[in-house]
C-alpha cells in the first residue's frame, strides 16, 4: 500500500530535491521532460513500477526493441539519486524517483499536477522478456492496444488519456515511417514528414526525429487530441485512437475539453503508478539506480 506521506519523516526534502533537479534538466532541454515521463511508463508496464528499466545490464530491458536507442534520461535520474542519497542515505527508491520525476516533468511543461503515492522499492533484476511482451509497439491496432492496457487493468479511457503523453517529446523515423504511407494520415502532414523520413529504410534517416505533437511539442496540453481529429497523429498507434472506432468519442471529448483530459490523465497516471509495486521488505533500495546493490 503506497502513501503520499511515505518520506515525510524519513526524508522530508526528498520531493523538493527531485523537483529542483527535474526543473533544471527541463530548463536545459525541454524534451527531457518527455523522456522522464516515458521512463516511468516503461518502468511500470514491465513487472510493475520497480525501477527495473534503469538496470543497465547486458541483455536487460534497456536492450529490448521498445527501449534500445530510444529511452533517455538515465543520467538525469542518476544525478537525482546522487543528490537524494547525499541527504538521506539508502532511503528513497529509484522507482519512487521515477514516479515523482514523471509528475514534475509534466508540471514543468505546463501540464496538470497530482499527488504521487510513494513507498515503492527497487527490483533485484531486469525483465527483458516482459519488456518485449508487455510494451505495445507503435504498429499495434486499437484492439491490441486495448488488450495491452487491459492486461494492466487500464481501461479505454486510461489508454486514450495516457496516450496524451504524446503531447510532448519526439519519435524516430523508424517508429513512424510505415504510418506515413497509410490512408488515415493528412496528406500534407505526411508529405512534410517524408522530407526527414523517406519511405526507403536507411541507417542515415532511421534516427531522424519528429515531434509527437506537431502543434505544441514542448507544452503539455490537449493539442495531441486535436491533431488526431485532423489525422495528424505521428504514430500508427496514435491515429488508431481516432479511426472510426470505439475510442473516437473519448478523443473528441479530450480535444474539446482540456479539463476532462487533465482529470483523466492524472487519474490514469496514479493507476499506472500503482502497478505491482514492491513494498515493505520486498526488493531493495538501490544505492545506484543503474545496478543492484
Ligand atoms: C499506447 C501505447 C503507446 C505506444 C505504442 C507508444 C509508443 C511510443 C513510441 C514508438 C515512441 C517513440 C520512440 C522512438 O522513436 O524513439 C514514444 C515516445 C514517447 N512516449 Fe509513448 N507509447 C505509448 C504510450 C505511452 C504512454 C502511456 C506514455 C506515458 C504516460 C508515453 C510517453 C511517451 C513520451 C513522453 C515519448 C517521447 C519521449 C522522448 O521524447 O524522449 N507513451 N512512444
Amino acid at each position: 500500500q503506497l502513501s503520499p506521506t511515505f518520506y515525510d519523516t524519513s526524508c522530508p526534502n526528498a520531493l523538493s530535491t527531485i523537483k529542483s533537479a527535474v526543473n533544471a534538466a527541463v530548463a536545459q532541454e525541454a524534451r527531457m521532460g518527455a523522456s522522464l515521463l516515458r521512463l516511468h511508463f516503461h518502468d511500470c508496464f514491465v513487472q510493475g513500477c520497480d525501477a527495473s528499466v534503469l538496470l543497465n545490464e547486458t541483455s536487460g530491458e534497456q536492450s529490448t526493441a521498445p527501449n534500445a536507442g530510444s529511452l533517455r534520461g538515465f543520467g538525469v535520474i542518476d544525478n537525482i539519486k546522487a543528490q537524494v542519497e547525499a541527504i538521506c542515505p539508502q532511503t528513497v527508491s529509484c522507482a519512487d524517483i521515477l514516479a515523482v520525476a514523471a509528475r514534475d516533468s509534466v508540471v514543468a511543461l505546463g501540464g496538470p499536477t497530482w499527488t504521487v503515492p510513494l513507498g515503492r522499492r527497487d527490483s533485484n533484476m531486469s525483465f527483458p522478456d516482459q519488456a518485449l511482451s508487455d510494451l505495445p509497439p507503435p504498429t499495434d491496432s486499437l484492439q491490441n492496444l486495448m488488450t495491452a492496457f487491459g492486461n494492466k487493468n487500464l481501461d479505454a479511457t486510461d489508454l486514450v488519456a495516457l496516450s496524451g503523453a504524446h503531447t510532448i517529446g519526439q519519435a524516430r523515423c523508424t517508429s513512424f515511417r510505415a504510418h506515413l504511407g497509410e490512408s488515415n494520415i493528412n496528406s500534407s502532414f505526411a508529405a512534410s514528414l517524408r522530407g526527414i523520413c523517406p519511405a526507403a529504410q536507411s541507417s542515415s534517416t532511421d534516427g531522424n526525429l519528429a515531434p509527437l505533437d506537431t502543434t505544441t511539442p514542448n507544452t503539455f496540453d490537449n493539442a495531441y487530441y486535436n491533431n488526431l481529429l485532423s489525422q495528424r497523429g505521428l504514430l500508427h498507434s496514435d491515429q488508431e485512437l481516432f479511426n472510426n472506432g470505439s475510442t473516437d468519442s473519448i478523443v473528441s471529448n479530450f480535444a474539446s475539453n482540456p479539463a476532462a483530459f487533465s482529470s483523466a490523465f492524472t487519474t490514469a497516471m496514479v493507476k499506472m503508478g500503482n502497478l505491482s509495486p514492491l513494498t515493505g521488505t520486498q526488493g531493495q533500495i538501490r544505492l545506484n539506480c543503474w545496478k543492484i546493490n
